[in-house]
């Protein structure tokens, strides 16, 4: 028998986001700390949604090429399952923040060709996990959550990276069975398209998104 498909709803900002997660049976939530998204938390609001995620959620923190002092003061105060890295970070920037805060790391690699693969085997070797997103567009202001998806026949036939991996960009509760079906991935990653508006999660939409990755 296949195991579920694992879903992670990024960028929750009120008790209702991850009440909505919960129950539809999320396996994680993210918050976002990255001042130009508007789904950015401060470390206070994320501490005190953090106290609201019941037990079997887990809680990630998304930073995009955050500092040493960032970190510290995120880890400081929000308690975490797991950091997100969203940025430019090198391998070994990965492997400093494993040793530094003992926490799971997974980094987000953007695709947006071929030439772009290697790069998800260069990061297994340190992160524990690989959230394998969209490359955002040139200038873009945000370096995921654009609602961008990259061409998924990329990764066709090749689910078996040595590390877990989740898939992200441009998922949404229409498009998520296909992009299963296609990459084979066993984690799924969401942001803008369980969203009414930039920012504001839909509750429905997050039902609707879970329910479709048992489709
Ligand atoms: O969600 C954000 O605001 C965000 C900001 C900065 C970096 C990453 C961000 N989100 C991540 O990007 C993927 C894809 O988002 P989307 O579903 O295409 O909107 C998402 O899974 C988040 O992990």
């Amino acid at each position: 028998m296949s195991q579920a498909v694992s879903a992670k709803i990024c960028g929750v900002k009120a008790p209702a986001d991850i009440a909505a997660a919960a129950e539809a049976g999320a396996r994680y939530v993210g918050f976002v700390f990255f001042p130009k998204s508007p789904r950015c938390l401060t470390v206070e609001q994320a501490a005190t949604l953090a106290a609201e995620v019941p037990l079997g959620v887990a809680k990630v923190a998304l930073t995009v090429n955050a500092t040493d002092a960032e970190l510290d003061e995120i880890t400081r105060a929000v308690p975490l399952d797991m950091l997100q890295l969203h940025g430019t970070e090198s391998p070994e920037r990965v492997a400093e923040v494993k040793a530094r805060y003992g926490l799971p790391v997974m980094k987000a690699i953007g695709i947006a060709d071929a030439e772009d693969l290697p790069q998800i085997e260069l990061y297994s070797d340190v992160a524990d996990q690989l959230l394998i997103d969209a490359k955002p567009p040139k200038n873009a202001d945000l370096p995921g959550g654009n609602g961008l998806a990259f061409d998924w026949r990329l990764l066709a036939g090749r689910k078996y990276w040595q590390k877990p991996w989740m898939l992200a960009g441009g998922l949404t509760p229409d498009n998520v069975a296909e992009a299963i079906r296609m990459t084979g991935a066993r984690q799924v990653d969401v942001s803008s398209g369980v969203e009414s508006a930039p920012g504001v999660k839909d509750p429905e939409r997050i039902a609707a998104f879970v329910k479709s990755t048992t489709a």
